[in-house]
């Protein structure tokens, strides 16, 4: 590993939280939905208004590319943003590098975006990003017709020279990611014909469902071995449409697991986009014993929405199995916090795809947790943690490596650990979960930060 820590890291002690976490909140927009509502609707024609987008670096990220790419974007004064797109096939090469920070599902699905268009781009990221895999999209979108220029391994920075008239493209992903099957539609938006991906187990289905709201028509079926199969049928006429994001059950996951551990917690968080296949997290707390109720559910912008009530619990350890890790890919370091918190054994099974995140997270949680008295083993795909009891020790100098989930997990684990918890940096938490502090702060959890 090279750079492990911003140049302006900011480091945090967290001691155990001396009261309950307690009241009512909303977690930022859904990064997802977020980075998609920015991209499409610069492909469409016309003015979108977008209510509820997170403002957070990776998504800020994709909205100065957008615009390096001839979409206007801006920023209203009550928090609402709008963006004007030309249509599909019409952006324009952009006259600098496009850095795409610490995000990943920005620079996957933007390569999907440029390999499409004909236009030449450079594509670069920070020292994380910059040691992420990016063949498993160029590999598929180079049967597009566009030439990608990267790296030893694919990484980035990387050249692509995009084609004006893209080939469709058939594709069986080899890896569950939601990004790959991103990059390979978005690819085919611009292709004369049907574009085909074929994802094992499904994945988070926020491109699909938004394609269709800006007027693509996009198909879906099961496959008999339960994966999907999802058909795209190339240049459509994109239309402006507004879209609302809901808050993000993945940022809304450190308060849920804060609120679990906490004794005596007693929390709402109100308005979590409850798609189902980002809920896994929500599915292994409840077998856990978590005391985890949904209410208000509804219909917001297309998207399942309910309010989160969650009271302290004792949780017993759980078996998560493989299929699950997509609908909670990003949850693991804070189950694995929970877990390390609860009684008896957890395993995560076939949790391969944590090793190419922002960190290498399966080392990075093993770090976290052993830093702080909690025992693990990595057992070929499987993460296995031994549960405290409730008796974590802490004491540990935690080291985030650049990747917001661990910063905000080692958060919660010094809340309730029985030594103070130390964190090299919890800068890279804006990258998804702006204020994060504050809003936990309200709660009564008494960060130094
Ligand atoms: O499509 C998306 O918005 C995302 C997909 C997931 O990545 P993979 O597709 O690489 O699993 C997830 O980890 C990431 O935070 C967001
Ligand atoms: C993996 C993540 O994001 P990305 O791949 O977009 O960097 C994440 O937010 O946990």
């Amino acid at each position: 590993m090279t750079q492990a820590t911003s140049s302006s890291s900011r480091p945090l002690r967290v001691s155990r939280a001396g009261s309950p976490l307690s009241g009512t909140l909303s977690v930022p927009g859904d990064k997802s939905i977020s980075h998609r509502a920015l991209m499409f609707s610069a492909l469409a024609e016309g003015k979108t208004h977008i209510t509820g987008l997170l403002e957070g670096e990776d998504v800020l990220r994709t909205a100065d590319a957008m615009r390096a790419l001839g979409a206007q974007i801006v920023r209203e004064e009550n928090g609402n943003w709008h963006v004007t797109g030309q249509g599909l096939g019409a952006l324009t090469e952009p006259a600098d590098v496009l850095d795409m920070g610490n995000s990943g599902t920005a620079a996957r699905l933007l390569s999907g975006v440029l390999a499409s268009h004909g236009i030449m781009s450079v594509m670069t990221g920070d020292a994380s990003l910059r040691r992420r895999p990016m063949k498993r999209v160029t590999d598929p979108l180079a049967g597009t017709g566009a030439v990608f220029l990267a790296r030893e391994g694919g990484r980035l920075p990387l050249a692509i020279q995009g084609n004006a008239s893209p080939a469709p493209l058939d594709y069986r992903l080899p890896v569950a990611s939601a990004q790959v099957k991103s990059a390979v539609l978005l690819a085919g938006l611009n292709a004369e014909g049907e574009t085909r991906v074929e994802e094992p187990v499904p994945t988070r289905d926020h491109t699909e469902n938004m394609l269709r709201h800006f007027g693509a028509t996009v198909q879906v079926e099961q496959t008999p071995e339960g994966g999907r199969v999802i058909r795209l049928q190339g240049r459509p006429k994109l239309t402006a449409r507004d879209v609302v994001v809901p808050g993000d059950p993945s940022s809304a996951a450190f308060v849920v697991v804060a609120a679990l551990l906490v004794p005596g917690s007693d929390v709402v968080i109100a308005g979590v986009g409850l798609n189902p296949l980002r809920t896994g997290l929500f599915t292994t707390l409840r077998e856990m014993g978590a005391r985890l109720d949904i209410t208000n559910e509804r219909i917001e912008g297309g998207e399942p929405v309910g309010d989160l009530h969650v009271r302290a619990s004792s949780l017993q350890g759980v078996d998560v199995p493989a299929d699950r890790a997509p609908s909670m890919i990003d949850e693991y370091p804070i189950l694995a916090v929970a877990a390390g918190y609860a009684t008896g054994v957890s395993r995560f099974r076939g949790v391969e795809e944590l090793r190419v995140k922002e960190s290498d997270r399966l080392a990075s949680t093993v770090a976290l947790l052993e830093q702080n008295g909690v025992h693990t083993k990595v057992d070929g795909d499987d993460l296995i943690v031994f549960g405290t009891a409730g008796a974590i020790p802490g004491g540990g100098l935690v080291e985030t490596h650049m990747d917001h989930r661990l910063a905000m997990s080692a958060s919660v684990l010094g809340l309730v650990a029985q030594q103070p918890v130390e964190i090299d940096d919890t800068a890279f938490i804006d990258t998804s979960f702006p204020g994060y502090f504050g809003l936990l702060n309200q709660l009564g959890a008494g960060f130094a930060a």
